[in-house]
């Protein structure tokens, strides 16, 4: 069986093909893929088969939709593809970002699960609409398989009130749903999850904080196997410093700048949402682009990974204080498993906790980044929220299947 999983971020799409036979718990990739930096220069579309075969395209990409249509063609390229044609997809997984209260857990795509991800859209404004752009043309292609929704939120929801309250009228969480949700879920769970297992201990007995580093970020704390808080919020704008998103702001700040200077709600989101972040302090978003302008001698460049950083360390030191303590501290997606220099920099002040650096460890991207006789274990895990995707995708499609027989 054949299960197609696509993960759209704000920036990139990534995807695989995988192989799943019936009655065992093995998921052979058959391709992955990736279209990256969509939206800016230098997009590209990548895909690489299992025994290795190659196809890149260069070229403009505007937006989700073209990459998607990319990518469908990858797959059925008549020479270096994996698939002959889209029939024999036996279901698709999508990552979907926001599912506010609606969806505690992956669930089946049907028209009212549409509705709800539309729904939620203006609280994920770089994400819901992409994720909604593939749903729909894989629906418009093959109008009768399967799909599933795997949400970012879903793993939060085990998050105490303490955490997940604002300090508003109560009204706005009863009548408005106005409260912390979280993201990247599928992320912080599965690198929770194997950096327990790579230090040989139950999950449950860690105290994890978990660094999701992309173009979007966000820092998750782990306590008796659960998420009790993370830094992102009613929506992914809140938290550390991001590519082109704002994190953390004084909450009057949108408001004074409607007022002052007569900007539109759509105009401040914006601001925000797109122009923000790394973008809006150095005029880069991308970490590789950031590097470069940093070792040329930009000064703006190199007050941005400053911000970045200490935005990381704070939320760091704030989860090990929330948990009393912690064991682990785990870096992944673009980069927190690429930039050694930003993980350096971010593990520079947990001297204080007893956590030390093993710098040759870090600079070549092991697995353990500290020292046998540190206090504070570092990790580097890399992230697969396709993998987690297809296996909920793969229960979910055979659970109604086994209902029919
Ligand atoms: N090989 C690399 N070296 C350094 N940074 C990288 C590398 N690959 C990706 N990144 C950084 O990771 C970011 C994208 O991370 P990713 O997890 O793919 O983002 P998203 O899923 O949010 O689109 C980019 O902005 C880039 O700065
Ligand atoms: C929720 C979110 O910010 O996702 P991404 O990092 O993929 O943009
Ligand atoms: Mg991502």
């Amino acid at each position: 069986m054949k299960i197609l999983v696509i993960n759209s971020g704000s920036s990139s799409i990534k995807y695989q093909l995988f192989e799943v036979t019936d009655g065992n718990d093995e998921y052979e990739v058959l391709a992955r893929g990736q279209a990256d930096r969509i939206g800016i220069t230098g997009s590209t579309l990548e895909q690489k088969r299992s025994d290795g075969a190659k196809l890149h395209r260069y070229g403009e990409i505007k937006d989700h939709k073209q990459a998607i249509n990319g990518i469908l063609e990858m797959l059925q390229d008549s020479e270096k593809g994996v698939l002959q044609s889209l029939d024999d997809l036996w279901g698709v997984g999508h990552r979907v970002v926001h599912g506010g209260e609606d969806f505690t857990r992956s669930v089946r795509i049907n028209k009212a699960v549409v509705k709800a991800i539309r729904k939620n859209a203006d609280l994920a404004p770089l994400h819901n609409p992409p994720n909604l752009m593939g749903i729909q043309a894989v629906y418009e292609i093959l109008p009768d398989i399967p799909q599933v929704a795997v949400f970012d939120t879903a793993i939060h929801q085990t998050m105490p009130r303490k955490a997940y309250m604002y300090g508003l009228p109560r009204e706005q969480y009863k009548n408005y749903r106005i409260r912390r949700y979280g993201f990247h879920g599928t992320s912080h769970g599965y690198v929770a999850g194997q950096a327990a297992e790579a230090l040989g201990r139950p999950l449950r007995d860690l105290k994890i904080i978990t660094c999701h580093l992309g173009n979007g970020g966000s820092i998750t704390a782990f306590e008796d196997g659960k998420s009790i808080d993370t830094s992102m919020g009613f929506t992914p704008l809140a938290g550390i410093v991001m590519g082109t998103r704002s994190g953390d702001l004084d909450p009057y700040i949108p408001l004074h700048m409607m007022e002052n200077e007569g900007l539109s709600v759509s105009q401040v989101s914006a601001i925000m949402n797109k122009q923000g972040g790394l973008l809006g302090i150095c005029g880069r978003r991308d970490m590789r682009d950031i590097r470069s302008a940093v070792v040329e001698g930009d000064r703006e460049a190199a007050e941005a990974v400053e911000m970045y950083v200490y935005s990381i360390q704070k939320y760091i030191g704030a989860y090990a204080a929330a948990m009393n303590g912690v064991d682990a501290i785990v870096f992944t997606a673009g980069v927190g498993e690429n930039e050694h220099h930003i993980r350096a920099s971010v593990l520079e002040n947990f001297g204080f906790l007893g956590l030390k650096v093993d710098v040759e460890a870090n600079r070549n991207h092991e697995t353990v980044i500290t020292t046998e006789d540190s206090a504070v274990a570092g990790l580097v895990i890399h992230t697969d929220e396709e993998l987690v995707i297809a296996r909920d995708t793969y229960r979910l499609i055979s659970e109604v299947e086994s209902e029919k027989v």
